[in-house]
């Protein structure tokens, strides 16, 4: 049965003219909210499942403001269109039941939205009395108190949630492209407009507020309209802007999604006319025969009058109905509506979800919505310079300068100071002798040396590829520098089959432009192609809207559009008034998409078939170690630059540029299975004892990572030209974009081609290149070690003996960072305020599998098993490219190894079915 308010919204949405298809239904779910299921019937891709007159749209424009502040000067997007919204918004929950919207306002959460923005809120913590609409809702839900309750904890888990966030993407997602605080632009919006204009208002004859028995204004009350804002609004068209639907903002978000809104953006801007209208022909006598866009007048001042005419507030009432209202064009055949369509095939009993965006991260979820999705493919790091050149400084001190840990039994000690070695796969031949030097003097001094100068130069000369040359993503938005990890991952594992076999320069050229759409296979794929768009233009500040304009920015969105397989006569409204896209002309679409089909045609599909690369994937970082994730990135983005910029790890075909081959089959399985699992291979039995505790296996790891560098001598040695060449990467010679980084050594040995990236291929001994390849993967797992390690010895001090598994990460290495707080409620608070429903957006099984045995509680330590090694570092995952090594919703940082090794896999999988795990 429907619950009251759910009852009354669909009374309201019967008497607004909405329509919902029969075959769907609204559930309000005591936990979880309102959401859209599926009935017992089957929905097909392209269906209409609800329309939505425009009429029935609460915007700044519509909304019983509109009226009362003629000169009300809003933009359609961004943040100020937010702040106005939300004004809008506010007052019509004051209004109550005097409220066009009041069957609809009703169904809204009671209580602000936990988006990150208002964790810790001071204002939050005195109180909302938003509950305006409380009165209407006592006995109809009985949650009431429960929710408040819930708020004040999440009030104070907040401000813990806020302190761990700082310096996070959390905290970047906040701010403006300034590094405003949003916050501060709220609070300077409410005291500078609402709460004069409410001032106003309450002593105004024709507002509704003057005899409202409460017409004052409060913060937290306007804090929760913006929260509903931020979490429900699309934007509309180009007159509504950015807007309340009903029922649209009632489906729940996933990615990929069922649905998605449609509506018709092109309107006139100014009484919000769908066909030719007064304003058009205003226009058009005004500008001359080169308007760009005849339908679509500028917002110009003079037309204030009609503006305040048709922002009057809807109605269905033919008697209100006026010569010039877009809501009642007497040409206009159909109503002007906003749509949800389909865009999935639905099987029944199911969820039905909307998306908010296709590429949002999880901080971006947490800040606008106030929720994060389990394992998210799009979350990314972001630097700023001056973070970058600190990440460059702990570089050099600490990772590229590498220690062996002690043998035998016991916490490794720290290294003695002569022990440092430098990785050669960053240095010449020249640069590793002298550091390398047997007198501990000149081997300290030319460390410094060459940690001052020379390391640092290579060392950046590496990241600047990175920023400047990596060939798929977005390098610098704003002031910070943006990765995305699955392009890495994709742009890791294969180019296009056809540009394999051309070696036309013009195809090669394509294939750069092929490389900013993740390619995929359009018949495995049919209509769900994904494309990806480049992040720098998309803008910031709750918007993330795509500037009109850029003509790029429209291609690409074109592009996007037309791959989520839309109509190209509809504007697709993507998630909840994030994104724009802009309709374009269909033939030309049609065009481009033949173009962009003929392209990929031959491609292969990311998801199903890529295997291989190294992919580190960063998830938010929660507990303020930012530079830990920054840092491993960092040997990412190398690793991969490395390769597509040396061409190792190709296999060879006819035409010296095949497909590209992951780094970590170079890494031995052992390595993998240690890291993923915890435990040694059978296999390798021989080379190990079993290992019992953390440390141990901290320890065997080392020393395998060792033994590995000795192989890599000896096959460099084995090669014919050993270290001198095998293991020389030469980074002093630049040759412009291209021809940054070669594999130098003997041409004779090998041809050397120019790959795709036009810059020279060493095709020689595959074993050298793997030789390469696997250093710097190496040091990957040398990061993992050597941070581990660190963790354990700090554990180890505090216990007095070695760390078992499960008291290894003690939340006492936040201390430093963190106020104190009893270990268990850390992370229940934590969760509780990162999830505004604690343990339902974060996957329940992984969050607890993943923090039991990290976390000793009052129950005592739990069984670690296979989960693996750090806590940074979740349980193995089995899925269907491999295995995750690890997928953790939280904390610092996820960290993915694939593998094609299916026995692997497949011992992983039993494992996990024997441990009574699931391997999910
Ligand atoms: C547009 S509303 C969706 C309807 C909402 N469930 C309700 O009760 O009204 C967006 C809000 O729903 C919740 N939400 C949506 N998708 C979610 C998801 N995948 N996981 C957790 N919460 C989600 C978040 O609280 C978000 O702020």
């Amino acid at each position: 049965m429907a619950s009251a308010r759910l009852e009354t919204l669909l009374n309201w949405c019967a008497q607004n003219d909405i329509n919902i298809d029969p075959r769907i239904e609204l559930i309000d779910n005591p936990n979880t909210g309102i959401c859209v299921y599926s009935k017992e019937v089957p929905i097909n891709a392209l269906e209409t499942l609800v329309t939505i007159p425009k009429t029935a749209v609460l915007s700044s424009r519509s909304s019983s403001l509109a009226h009362l502040i003629p000169e009300w000067d809003i933009p359609p997007y961004g943040h100020g269109a937010h702040l106005a919204l939300a004004l809008a918004l506010y007052y019509e929950i004051v209004l109550g039941p005097e409220s066009w919207w009041f069957g609809y306002l009703q169904s809204l959460p009671h209580e602000p939205v936990g988006i990150a923005l208002f964790w810790g809120s001071d204002e939050l913590q005195q109180g909302s009395r938003a509950n305006r609409l409380q009165p209407q809702q006592q006995g109809q839900q009985g949650e009431n108190s429960g929710e408040r309750r819930q708020h004040h904890e999440e009030v104070s888990d907040g401000e813990l949630a806020r302190q761990w966030s700082v310096g996070t993407e959390i905290d970047r997602e906040q701010r403006t492209e300034d590094g405003v605080w949003l916050l501060d632009e709220l609070r300077e919006y409410y005291y500078a407009t609402v709460e004069p204009l409410f001032a106003k208002f309450a002593s105004l004859p024709q507002s509704r507020l003057a005899n409202h028995p409460s017409p004052s204004c409060t913060l937290p009350d306007y804090m929760h309209a913006y929260s509903l804002v931020s979490s429900r609004a699309f934007l509309v068209d180009a007159y509504h802007g950015l807007s309340m639907v009903p029922i649209a903002d009632a489906f729940n978000h996933s990615q990929p999604n069922h649905v998605h809104l449609e509506s018709e953006y092109d309107v006139c801007v100014i009484c919000g006319s769908l066909s030719q209208c007064i304003h058009d022909e205003q226009e058009e006598e005004k500008n001359d025969a080169n308007a760009p866009q005849a339908h679509i007048p500028s917002n110009d001042k003079k037309h204030s009058s009609s503006y305040v005419h048709a922002a009057a507030p809807p109605t269905t009432s033919a008697s209100n109905e006026t010569d010039n209202s877009p809501l009642h064009d007497p040409d206009r055949q159909e109503p002007d509506t906003c749509d949800m369509c389909t865009n999935l095939p639905i099987p029944p009993r199911t969820e039905v979800f909307n998306t908010y965006g296709p590429e949002l991260t999880n901080a971006q979820l947490l800040v606008r919505y106030g929720f994060a999705l389990p394992s998210n493919d799009n979350d990314v790091v972001s630097w700023k310079p001056d973070e970058l050149s600190n990440m460059m400084n702990l570089s050099l001190s600490e990772s590229i300068v590498s220690y062996s840990s002690s043998s035998g039994s016991g916490i490794p000690t720290p290294p003695p100071h002569d022990s440092f070695r430098l990785q050669p796969s960053f240095l010449s031949k020249e640069e590793a002798s002298v550091v390398e030097a047997s007198d501990p003097e000149v081997r300290l001094r030319s460390k410094a040396e060459w940690l001052g100068v020379k390391a640092k130069s290579h060392y950046w000369m590496l990241l600047e590829e990175v920023i400047h040359v990596w060939p798929t993503e977005a390098r610098w938005k704003g002031s910070n520098l943006v990765y995305n990890p699955s392009v890495i991952y994709t742009n890791a594992g294969y180019m296009p089959d056809h540009v394999q076999h051309e070696e036309q320069d013009e195809d090669l050229e394509m294939y750069d432009e092929i490389d900013e759409v993740i390619v995929v296979d359009k018949e495995e794929a049919g209509d769900q192609l994904e494309v990806f768009t480049d992040k720098a233009k998309t803008a910031h500040g709750g918007a993330g809207f795509i500037q009109k304009g850029s003509s790029s920015a429209e291609e690409e969105l074109e592009l996007d559009r037309r791959f989520q397989g839309q109509p190209a006569t509809r504007n697709t409204v993507q998630g909840t008034g994030r994104r724009l896209h802009q309709q374009q002309s269909q033939s030309r679409i049609a065009r481009e998409r033949d173009q962009v089909y003929e392209r990929l045609r031959g491609t292969r599909s990311r998801t199903q078939k890529t295997r291989g690369g190294v992919r580190i994937k960063p998830v938010f970082c929660i507990n303020g170690d930012a530079k830990l994730s920054h840092h491993l990135w960092a040997y990412c983005a190398l690793v991969a630059l490395v390769r597509t910029r040396t061409g190792i790890g190709r296999t060879r075909s006819g035409h010296g540029h095949g497909h590209l081959r992951s780094p970590i089959h170079s890494i031995p399985p052992l390595i993998i299975d240690v890291v993923t699992t915890g435990r040694v291979n059978e296999k390798n039995e021989d080379d190990m004892d079993k290992v019992d505790t953390m440390h141990e296996i901290l320890q065997y790891l080392s020393w395998v990572v060792e033994r590995q560098v000795a192989l890599e001598g000896e096959m460099g040695e084995g090669s014919g030209k050993g270290e001198e060449e095998g293991m020389e990467l030469d980074l002093g010679e630049r040759e412009g974009v291209a021809g940054g980084m070669n594999v130098s050594g003997s041409a004779e040995e090998g041809e050397a081609t120019d790959g795709p990236w036009g810059m020279n291929v060493d095709t020689r001994t595959e074993e050298r290149e793997d030789v390469i390849e696997t250093c710097i993967c190496l040091q990957v797992v040398k990061e993992l070690v050597r941070t581990v390690t660190s963790v354990c010895n700090e554990r180890a001090m505090q216990l007095g003996r070695a760390p078992q598994m499960g008291e290894l990460l003690d939340v006492s290495k936040l201390t430093s960072i963190l106020p104190p707080l009893p270990e268990p409620k850390r992370v229940t608070f934590l969760f509780r305020a990162l999830g505004r429903y604690p343990f339902r957006s974060f996957a329940d099984q992984s969050v607890r599998a993943f923090l039991a045995p990290l976390f000793v509680d009052d129950s005592g330590p739990r069984n670690w098993n296979w989960t693996c090694m750090c806590g940074d570092i979740s349980s193995a995952r089995l899925d269907r490219s491999g295995y995750n090594l690890c997928d953790s919703p939280s904390l610092v940082l996820c960290v993915t190894f694939r593998t094609d090794n299916i026995e692997l896999g497949r011992r992983v999988g039993e494992d996990a079915v024997r441990d009574g795990r699931s391997a999910e």
